[in-house]
């Protein structure tokens, strides 16, 4: 077990990682919550939380969740924060953000061991969500010296122009299933537009965005610029309801998402909405099967199925429905469950008992609809004795489905691939609509015209071409319909994270009345 020497309050999270490289060793030392360039413990709480290492199912902290008083000196905090940050340049900014993607590269290894403790996801994937973390900070920082207004003439001489302008104090809110990357892809923009934000991670996951805040304070960041507040439901509401905060951008549920955009309404905050989805991965017979299987792999199994863009609805075309089957079968076969921390783990433990059990229990409800359950879909014990109370199970591949049946309708969030057959564009289109989310869609086809004329039909925010669940910080990602509004990623979400300010100015004199 690892116990750090130095004062809490001083210790960095670094020194923890370095020395607990391998499962069921680490303890995270209190205090948890991260205000003014410190950690701190919470003003005051409402209630606990249990954070785990699901790959063991230990209990690695349990977490005060943060309090009203608590919010409010956040707030407060991040409020003279904003003060100063806000007149910086952009240049000024980006040289800021720029030393904290260059300390996150330099420690991807510790961030990525982290992550892999906390959420349970191969250390191999939580190596990638660091890189796309990094990129983040990196294009923002490139785009923070480029914002501005425009500059209009008028008659007479007079003229306008625009300044774009930053909007305060930001609350991100974040889901368990990338924690580091959701806390980057929140706060790089925000703070290249120059706003603070306080980030509230899950109570499941609440260590990395602990990771993020240190670099950002060792980066030349103001204290208070990126706080962090600790906690759950409660916690997450006194952040939505604090009159002094500006906008709030929430990853999480459609349920949590319609209540967090009820909360802001009230205050009249703007909100980014970035929600579940039950996504479509159409693949036709002209397609390169083997990079068909890939991508539906990917699309279904990465981070053990807890991916909100996952193509969990895999509709294959009737003339190459068998070889798909066999191929898919296979290749599941082959992914190797265990140890995160491993560097050969391809699928580690699910995040804690009661969601495995959820998902199993998506799996029972198939089957009684009348689903095969062709491969997985059990829970699963590693040999190696330490991990006997971790959460894991078998990668599921169901045939037989039904667009009625509730594994193919709803959201599973777990390593379960619902295959369903059809016999052309039209019909598979329709189908693929059919559903109340619209967060992203795969297609797999050699055929160029008609990967754009799905592309176009499709009702989603991200369509994928011959590949999935890549997310390349340039390209923007959100939702359509009950997957969210608003966007992350790319040039479009400096608009989320700003607003614009019109001057006019008169060359002339006062016409009166
Ligand atoms: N679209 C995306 O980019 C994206 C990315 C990741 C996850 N997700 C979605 O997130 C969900 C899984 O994450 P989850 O289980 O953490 O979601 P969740 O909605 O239960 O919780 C998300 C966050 O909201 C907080 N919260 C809960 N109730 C709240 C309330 N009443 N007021 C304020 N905050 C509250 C939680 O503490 C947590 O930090 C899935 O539906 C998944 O699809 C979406
Ligand atoms: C990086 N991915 C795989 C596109 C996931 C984005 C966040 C969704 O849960």
């Amino acid at each position: 077990m690892f116990l750090c020497a130095v004062r809490p309050r001083q210790a960095s999270l670094f020194r923890s990682v370095v020395a607990a490289m391998s499962t069921g060793t680490f303890v995270l030392l209190q205090p948890l919550n991260y205000r003014g360039g410190v950690r701190v413990e919470p003003a005051d709480s409402c209630g606990t939380e249990k954070a785990f290492e699901p790959a063991t199912g230990r209990v690695i902290a349990t977490l005060q969740c943060s309090g009203e008083k608590e919010v409010d000196l956040a707030v407060k905090n991040s409020m003279l924060a904003f003060k100063s940050w806000s007149q910086k340049s952009g240049m000024e900014r980006a040289q800021v953000l720029l030393e904290a993607a260059r300390m996150i590269k330099e420690q991807k290894d510790a961030i990525a061991t982290m992550e892999t403790i906390n959420n349970g996801k191969s250390v191999f994937e939580a190596r990638q969500d660091v890189d796309t973390s990094w990129q983040c900070l990196e294009y923002y920082a490139g785009l923070a010296a480029s914002m501005a207004g425009e500059h209009i003439q008028l008659p007479g001489g007079s003229f306008g122009y625009t300044r774009r302008e930053p909007l305060g104090v930001c609350v991100g809110i974040g889901a368990w299933n990338y924690p580091f990357q959701i806390a980057c892809w929140k706060s790089a923009p925000a703070l290249a537009c120059g706003n603070a934000m306080i980030f509230k991670p899950s109570p499941f996951t609440p260590v990395s965005a602990l990771l993020l805040a240190e670099i950002y304070t060792k980066a030349g960041a103001p204290p208070g610029l990126f706080n962090v507040v600790q906690g759950g439901a409660a916690t997450g509401q006194f952040l939505c309801q604090h009159p002094d905060v500006a906008k709030v951008s929430f990853t999480g549920s459609v349920p949590t998402g319609a209540k967090i955009m009820e909360m802001s309404a009230k205050g009249i905050k703007p909100v980014t909405l970035e929600l579940g989805g039950k996504s479509p991965l159409i693949i036709f017979e002209d397609c390169t099967l083997e990079n068909a299987v890939k991508g539906a792999m990917v699309a279904n199994f990465l981070s053990q199925g807890q991916v909100c863009c996952n193509g969990t609805r895999v509709f294959v075309q009737k003339t190459i429905l068998d070889k798909f089957i066999k191929e898919v079968v296979e290749q599941t076969e082959k992914i190797k469950i265990g140890d995160p921390l491993l560097e050969d783990t391809r699928m580690g433990p699910l995040i804690n008992e009661p969601h495995l059990e959820r998902v199993l229990g998506f799996i029972k409800s198939a089957k009684k609809q009348g689903a095969t359950v062709l491969y997985g879909g059990k829970p699963y014990v590693p040999t190696d004795p330490k991990l006997k109370h971790g959460f894991y199970m078998t990668p599921c591949i169901l045939t037989d489905c039904t667009d009625d049946m509730t594994c193919v309708r709803e959201e599973i969030f777990g390593p379960v691939m619902s295959i369903l057959s059809f016999e052309n564009e039209e019909e598979v289109l329709e189908r693929a609509n059919d559903t109340i989310y619209g967060l992203a869609a795969g297609v797999f086809t050699r055929n160029i015209q008609r990967a754009h004329r799905v592309a176009a039909q499709l009702q989603v925010g991200t369509c994928y071409i011959n590949n999935y669940n890549v997310s390349p910080v340039e390209l923007p990602f959100g939702g359509y319909k009950k997957s969210g509004f608003g966007r992350e990623n790319g040039r479009v979400t400096i608009e989320y994270y700003s607003q614009l300010k019109t001057v006019y100015v008169e060359m002339g004199d006062v016409e009166s009345f």
